[in-house]
């Protein structure tokens, strides 16, 4: 495990980056840096790629172009081996126990560095949902869980591995007031004690030292269309 990096600070950097989604140009000449205890807030109207450029970043969805990179972090592993991605589907079992949906992420993500030399504690399944409000459906089917309640057992992921960059989409939709407060209380946590938080929203969030992304939707046809791709190629390539 290599870590580099001067003073072991982590700089998230983006650098030209564009994507496509179902043969259309979705996302072009995104560039941006965020670094330890930093939150971007990626901004824009609906369907302009917020959700899209985390996934991105997340390694869920290709990039056309551009370069994303992670310095100061493990050199072996990719930027999103070091990402926690919380997005707009829960990834639960639903036949499965609250606790067990926890152990099993918990078992199948592997921790990564902050990038500062100092090991960072990770909370015990139950610790995470008692800090989410949610401890007495432990044993419950995540099934039965109400959607708030699922969306807390999302949150309970980023709390039991400890991995310094969080992605975020939409991260309190589907929470009520004192959820929202404790999820923002654990966002600023996090920020405060190194970690690098990206978070698509629509809705101001409360969170210290913020910069922002304001994405634009692409107007001109020729950036939109990426080659000649005519309908059947979109219905062909299945995209995800
Ligand atoms: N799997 C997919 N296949 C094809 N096109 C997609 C796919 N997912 C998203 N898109 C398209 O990509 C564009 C960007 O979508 P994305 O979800 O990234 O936008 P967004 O800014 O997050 O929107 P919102 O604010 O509504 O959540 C939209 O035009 C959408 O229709």
């Amino acid at each position: 495990m290599v870590i580099s990096g001067a003073m072991f600070n982590l700089k998230l950097i983006c650098q030209g980056v564009a994507c496509d989604r179902g043969g259309r140009r979705v996302l072009n000449h995104v560039d941006f840096e965020v670094g330890s205890s930093e939150a971007l807030i990626v901004q824009g109207p609906n369907g302009v790629g917020k959700s899209s450029l985390l996934r991105v970043i997340a390694g869920l969805v290709a990039k056309a172009h551009g370069s994303i990179e992670l310095h100061g972090g493990v050199d072996e592993r990719s930027v999103a081996e070091q990402s926690h991605y919380f997005g707009h589907l829960d990834a639960l079992k639903p036949l499965q126990s609250v606790l067990e949906n926890l152990s099993f992420w918990r078992s199948f993500f592997e921790p990564a560095p902050f990038g500062d030399g100092k090991e960072r504690e990770n909370m015990t399944e139950l610790e995470a949902l008692e800090t989410l409000g949610i401890a007495h459906t432990a044993s419950l089917p995540a099934g039965y869980l109400s959607a708030g309640q699922r969306r807390r057992l999302s949150v309970a992921r980023l709390l039991v591995v400890p991995r310094p960059i969080w992605l975020l989409d939409e991260p309190t939709s589907a929470l009520d007031k004192a959820s929202e407060e404790v999820l923002l209380g654990l966002i600023a946590n996090h920020i405060h004690s190194g970690g690098l938080v990206v978070a698509a929203t629509h809705l101001p969030l409360n969170l210290p030292n913020t910069k922002f992304l304001n994405l634009s939707p692409i107007t001109t046809e020729s950036e939109h269309m990426f080659a000649d791709r005519d309908l059947d190629d979109y219905f062909e390539q299945g995209e995800d």
